[in-house]
């Protein structure tokens, strides 16, 4: 029997000393409200600490859980790690409904945000392969679909805003003045995308290309950072007005400017990771961390393969994707 609150798994201690399983890193992992705690359990794997499992606790049994070894051995969560969490049992009490979804075969994630009260929506990032799947949540979660908004002109993939907008009827489409793209709301630096209590604050972040954009939470404790900044790596800078200067400084003065519990959200992950922080990036990507003359040099060698469909995806995002009939 699995336990059904994740946190529970951090919070108790004790017995046989055993590595966590990949299966019950998965389950953590699974666990959206167990995020902050697969977070500190990958923390403490990172820091070679062992995890011990309970056979028997207050009845039952088996009950997984990564323990202490000793005090000493157990660094204390760092600031970012308790912050994070109580921004997530805070969401859940102010009512913004969340969700992430996945493209496989363009590593792309879409964001659902939504008031839980008014019922207002915006879809970052739709993909046109999962339009069907966006779409069909939102009906089934009851809400109403504002805006299906883009952080940019995307090269690998058609964007699903146009084909949302006939099949989600009143949804309007948005994308950056900047990126040069056709929309019926084009954005720029400062402006919102109100949905319900709540807003996205659009931070112009271009370098991967030239109207790129990050949306930022009204509480700065959210930012869909697009393809400006990815976990532990950034968008590449080679075509489309890509500049790894411009995208150097953006990165640096709009997001990791952002408060160090900031939960970052990329437009794709290509090693299957979901969500990093302000600060782990700051600490830890590899290539923002470096200073700015190494970061061009770090740029200009990635030598990455031109995306398959870009010669298809890039025409077809300047009118926001394809509009239906
Ligand atoms: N193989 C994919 C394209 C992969 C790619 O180039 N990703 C872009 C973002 S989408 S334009 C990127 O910036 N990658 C950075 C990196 O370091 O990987 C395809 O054929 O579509």
């Amino acid at each position: 029997m699995w336990p059904t609150d994740p946190t529970a798994l951090e919070l108790n201690i004790n017995q046989k000393e055993r590595p966590l399983s990949w299966k019950q890193q998965t389950f953590l992992a699974d666990s959206a409200m167990g995020a902050p705690v697969y977070r500190r359990v990958k923390s403490l794997l990172a820091c070679n600490l062992a995890f011990r499992t309970a056979g028997n606790h207050n009845g039952i049994k088996p009950w997984l859980k990564p323990a202490f070894i000793s005090k000493q051995r157990l660094p204390l969560p760092s600031q970012s790690t308790v912050l994070a969490r109580s921004y997530c049992q805070h969401t859940a009490q102010k009512g913004l409904v969340f969700r992430q979804m996945f493209e496989p075969i363009s590593s792309t994630y879409t964001y659902l945000l939504a008031d839980c009260e008014t019922r207002e929506a915006v879809l970052i990032d739709p993909v046109l392969e999962e339009v069907e799947r966006d779409a069909k949540l939102v009906k089934e979660l009851g809400l109403r679909l504002l805006y299906a908004a883009n952080t940019h002109c995307h090269a690998d993939h058609i964007t699903g805003t146009g084909l949302l907008k006939k099949v989600v009827p009143g949804c309007r489409s948005i994308i950056s003045k900047d990126s040069g793209a056709k929309a019926d709301i084009t954005i720029q630096e400062g402006d919102r995308i109100e949905f319900g209590r709540f807003h996205l604050e659009a931070r112009a972040t271009p370098g991967h290309t030239d109207g790129c954009m990050t949306f930022v939470l009204n509480d700065h404790s959210l930012a869909f950072t697009g393809d400006a900044l990815l976990i532990r790596g950034c968008g590449r800078t080679d075509f489309q007005q890509g500049s790894a200067t411009r995208l150097y400084k953006s990165v640096h003065e709009k997001i990791f400017t952002l408060p160090e519990w900031c939960i970052v959200y990329p437009a794709h992950d290509y090693k299957g990771m979901t969500m990093s922080t302000v600060d782990e990036e700051r600490r830890l990507n590899p290539r923002l961390t470096k200073s700015m003359e190494e970061f061009v040099i770090i740029m200009s060698n990635l030598n990455l393969p031109k995306p398959t469909h870009i010669d298809t995806a890039v025409p077809a995002n300047l009118v926001c994707g394809i509009q239906g009939d």
